[in-house]
């Protein structure tokens, strides 16, 4: 039996019992950041400063400032600084798209034809780059459209009347734009995982498709940073075209303070404008991102709005604090004598060895309640397999367990330390980040998708953790690596990285790397799934052995044939919620609960 004995005679629906214990008493303090809050302290005094300074000193004009910040002029030049910040961005990216593919391209010269551009036009300054294109008169008295090497020729016009300072203006910054997006782009196309080039290619996308489909929009995420820093690096640049008369935002201030003598006021005119052009730019570069994060990020960012409403309310923290309160105080109202069967209670936490303890735990995902009201006690050394429909919530549960994923009501306690939570008496203190990540170091954990750094060698992956949280000698670190690596049959593919390896090896790469930490507990989260059918015995027959080494292993899996064998307990859930707990030699042959037959009965 692997459930502690305060779950004995309960057959089902172990997450559906009362505890005993009255918990109302707990009181909940969210975690304290003292750094941050002497850093907002500190912001809120240079920013009254500064403002204090700007608005007392009369000379900065403040009424010159508001008598020019509208006026027609000054609206104009804003109005061609907008404009060639447009052109110079959107013909800027294409070229450099445009390059950057080239780069990439089998052809040698094509790529160094780019390699060359990009050196060239990064090399000259932009100011320089315009000068010697308002005087390319100099150079071709004519510009003509025709066939090359022919006498045939279309039109022809004189350069002088051809290259207009506005057109000059828009050239330049676009052959300047169009050098620095390349690498832009490149960077992008590069970062993308080489496995989604390969399989947008095995699908048999066309090329343009794979690229416009796959490749960029997962590119997108790396290019846009760097992107919007060189649209902002270009809106600030337009002020260089001054050189060539072209009377935009930066020019026309400059006629004005030479005429008025006021010269700070109209700078400041000039300053505030960049400021709206920045700050809209950063407005817009907040949503294309977070569009772009789709499917990146498991719980994508909130929206600015959103984050502005949460910001106004309390904090997600003291949310998230105030709703477990809320859940161990329901809790409490639970009084003794209405059950035979004792839940997990906090005094009842202190003991010791990889027991973990589950206490009416929920969590929903918008207005998907994921888990609802789950509690279970898993016994120091045991091997519990969660198995389920798709969708149950499994995985969710196991991701709780080390705080990747944090609870909505209730707790989770490892050896009677909480997940996320400092016990000091009746007070639990929030824990911060930090803390979270030593906690972590306790519980393994292995991912269905293998997740191993693929930059690193397979005894570089072993050895990060311990070297790094657990501060073990580097000879020591790779000695024990070395021998976890041959406890899964891998000694001879220490030196590999990830991509070199079978997945059945990277899984047993992620084990190792997770038995690295000594951890008193390990998770498992469907380990076999991305395997094939052979693959999947050489890491089930890791996973056996393991569970004669004294870990408490917790094995999310659709493999009944080896929950049976391998595990003490197993936990069938449905809807977020536990329907069924007991030996699987039981719940196998005589399940108690009709969804567990049925279940069953489809997959055995
Ligand atoms: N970050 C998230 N945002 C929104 N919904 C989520 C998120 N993570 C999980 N879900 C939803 O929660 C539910 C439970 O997901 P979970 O991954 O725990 O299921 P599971 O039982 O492990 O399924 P499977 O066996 O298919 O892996 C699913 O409906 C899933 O769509």
């Amino acid at each position: 039996m692997s459930l502690a004995s305060d779950f004995a005679g309960l057959p089902t629906r172990a997450h559906s019992t009362p505890p005993t214990r009255d918990f109302s008493r707990y009181r909940i303090v969210p975690a304290r950041y003292p750094a941050r809050t002497i850093g907002t302290v500190f912001a809120v005094v240079v920013i009254f400063a500064i403002a204090n300074s700007v608005l007392s000193n009369p000379r900065w004009g403040w009424d010159v400032f508001a008598e020019w910040f509208f006026s027609e002029p000054v609206l104009a030049g804003l109005g061609r600084t907008l404009l060639l910040t447009l052109f110079g961005t959107v013909l800027g990216f294409l070229l450099g798209t445009g390059l950057a593919l080239a780069r990439v391209s089998g052809s040698p010269l094509l790529a160094s034809l780019s390699w060359a551009y990009v050196w060239l036009f990064r090399s000259i300054p932009l100011i320089v780059l315009l000068l010697i294109l308002n005087n390319l008169g100099y150079l071709y008295s004519t510009v003509w459209l025709g066939i090359p090497f022919t006498e045939i020729t279309f039109a022809s016009w004189s350069t002088t009347q051809f290259i207009t300072p506005f057109f000059a203006a828009v050239l330049g910054l676009t052959l300047h734009a169009g050098a620095f997006s390349s690498e832009i782009v490149r960077g992008g196309i590069l970062s993308v995982d080489q496995g989604q080039h390969e399989a947008a290619a095995a699908l048999g996308l066309p090329r343009r498709r794979q690229f416009s489909r796959i490749v960029l929009p997962q590119a997108m995420r790396t290019i846009l940073p760097n992107g919007f820093n060189e649209i902002i690096l270009l809106a600030k640049g337009t002020s260089q075209v001054y050189i060539l008369a072209l009377p935009e935002l930066f020019y026309t201030i400059q006629i004005i303070y030479r005429r008025n003598l006021e010269v700070i006021p109209l700078l400041m005119v000039a300053t505030v404008w960049y400021l709206v052009i920045l700050s809209v730019l950063s407005f817009v570069q907040h949503h294309i991102e977070r569009y772009y994060s789709r499917g990146a990020l498991r719980n994508p960012p909130p929206s600015l709005i959103g984050l502005a409403l949460a910001r106004l309310g309390r904090s997600r923290d003291a949310a998230a604090a105030r709703r477990t309160e809320a859940a161990l105080a329901q809790a409490g109202s639970y009084q003794a004598g209405s059950s035979a069967v004792a839940a997990p209670s906090l005094a009842s936490l202190q003991r010791s060895g990889g027991e973990i303890r589950i206490s009416n735990v929920s969590k929903s995902f918008g207005p998907l309640k994921v888990l609802d009201d789950v509690s279970l006690v898993l016994r120091p050394g045991s091997v519990t397999a969660i198995i389920g429909q798709s969708g149950s919530g499994k995985s969710t549960l196991l991701r709780s367990i080390n705080h990747l994923e944090r609870v909505d009501e209730g707790f989770i306690a490892i050896d009677g330390e909480l997940i996320g939570y400092r016990q000091d008496g009746d007070t639990l203190y929030e824990l911060k980040e930090r803390e979270i990540l030593k906690r972590r170091v306790d519980v393994g954990m292995v991912f269905q998708s293998f997740n191993l750094f693929p930059h690193l060698t397979a005894i570089e992956n072993v050895i990060e953790a311990p070297l790094s949280v657990r501060g073990v000698s580097r000879e020591q670190a790779l000695a024990e690596a070395r021998e976890l690596l041959a406890r899964v049959g891998l000694a001879d593919k220490v030196d590999a990285y990830p991509r070199q390896l079978s997945g059945g090896q990277q899984q047993r790469v992620a084990i190792a790397r997770a038995l690295a930490l000594k951890p008193k507990v390990l998770l498992f989260d469907e380990p076999t799934s991305a395997l094939d059918p052979e693959l999947v015995n050489e890491v089930l027959d890791v996973i056996k052995e393991l569970a004669r080494s004294g870990t408490t292993l917790v094995i999310v899996t659709h493999e009944i044939g080896f929950a049976r064998e391998v595990a003490d307990e197993v936990v069938f859930m449905e809807a977020g919620r536990i329907l069924e707990v007991g030996p699987p030699a039981r719940v196998f042959a005589e399940p108690d609960h009709p969804r567990t037959r049925e279940f069953l009965a489809k997959v055995l």
